[in-house]
């Protein structure tokens, strides 16, 4: 597979491409299998979609929640979730599609049990979402597994990214890559900021950088694979007026055939480009120019707020806890909460912390639930 060849630093000169169906399946196999055809005839190596287990990825409250949404499958969110989630028969048979024609088939785990869903199915490499970027429970036992994995980086600090990188390091996990990413939809081209790619070079020279991109068009991920991304995913659909969250910001088969061919065209090598020499490579655009400005450090873009708020995830209450006893890692969980808690980061500091009330299973942890 190629992307263990980019891991292993064997090629240095091609791009992994995911064509991320995530939901834009409509919770139809059909379509899914119409979209796999179509990101192969693309020239995409994998077609990647969304795990989860809800129970396990929410909290009773986040699945009740009213959704009211123009991109809503059902009333409540759990509802929604549930139209878009495929079954494990449904898994295998879009697994036996991709091998038929001979495109890696995965999806990113968005729990625990889900990673193990995935490991059972034995698909090639694990992808980590940003949403869970600083759930370090997961990480590490991702990290435990024989498989390789990609990590997106989306609504997190330069620090979080240096403490993925150490739990890499600790875990002995080398054929990992890390995903520069801007979970907003669609990320405007000031916020793509794309010379983070070169900083994540920079600092983390061990480790291979890619590119999720959830802007307009293509430029800014050619412009990403000329800093030096070598895996990119985009998401991708068969029209992007459809319903659903993500069609507006995902490629059309013709816009994802613009980009695997572009990108086949660059002669790469491990040197990458300036961004002025970018900028006049793919003629300059204001867009261009807007998302490949100077920036100086990793941080929670403003622009990501929504999604941190509505994905984001939170240490919640694995059981039903009593005021006045001390946190173990037993009595956590990290999940989608609604309202949210403390996040999911702090998950190892507040162990052995004393709680100040009654918390009720699946209820989230405040600041203010436990006594510093
Ligand atoms: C952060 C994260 O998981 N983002 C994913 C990947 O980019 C998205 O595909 C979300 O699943 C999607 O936007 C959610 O939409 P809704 O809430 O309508 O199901
Ligand atoms: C959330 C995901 O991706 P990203 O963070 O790269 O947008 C995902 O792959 O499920």
């Amino acid at each position: 597979m190629l992307l263990n060849d980019i891991m292993s630093r064997k090629v240095v000169d091609a791009v992994y491409i995911i064509a991320e169906i995530g939901q834009n399946h409509q919770g139809c196999v059909e379509t899914a299998k119409k979209m796999i055809w179509e990101a192969k005839k693309a020239g995409c190596h994998c077609v990647k979609f969304q795990k989860s287990d809800l129970p396990a990825k929410f909290t009773r409250s986040a699945l009740n929640r009213e959704y009211i949404s123009d991109h809503a499958w059902g009333k409540t969110y759990g509802e929604h979730k549930e139209y878009l989630e495929f079954s494990k028969d449904q898994y295998l048979q879009l697994q036996a599609y991709c091998k038929e024609l001979g495109v890696d088939f995965t999806a990113s785990a968005m729990d625990e049990r889900s990673l193990e869903f995935l490991a059972d199915l034995n698909v090639p490499f694990i992808k980590i979402g940003s949403g869970d970027a600083n759930n370090f429970p997961l990480l590490k036992k991702a990290a435990s597994l024989d498989l390789p994995l990609v990590i997106s980086t989306g609504m997190q600090t330069m620090q979080t990214v240096e403490r993925i990188v150490h739990t890499m390091r600790e875990a002995g996990k080398q054929n990992y890559a890390l995903m520069h990413c801007v979970s907003s939809y669609p990320t405007a081209p000031e916020d793509c900021n794309l010379q983070l790619i070169s900083l994540f070079r920079r600092r983390f020279p061990d480790v291979v950088i890619g590119y999720s991109g959830h802007e307009l068009g293509v430029v800014v991920s050619q412009a990403a694979v000329l800093l030096g991304a070598r895996i990119v995913e985009r998401h991708f659909t068969l029209d992007k007026s459809q319903k659903g969250s993500d069609h507006r910001c995902s490629l059309e088969p013709q816009e994802l055939k613009a980009l695997t061919a572009a990108i086949s065209n660059f002669e790469l090598s491990s040197v990458s480009l300036s961004p002025k020499k970018i900028f006049q490579k793919l003629n300059g655009s204001r867009e261009l120019e807007a998302a490949l400005r100077d920036v100086e450090n990793k941080t929670i873009l403003p622009c990501e707020l929504p999604c941190r708020n509505k994905l984001g995830k939170s240490i919640v209450a694995a059981r039903s806890l009593k005021k006045g006893g001390r946190l173990q890692l037993a009595d956590m969980a990290i999940k989608v909460s609604e309202p949210s808690g403390l996040t999911a980061e702090v998950y190892l500091d507040i162990v052995g912390k004393e709680l100040a009330d009654n918390i009720g299973e699946d209820e989230p942890i405040y600041g203010s639930s436990i006594i510093i």
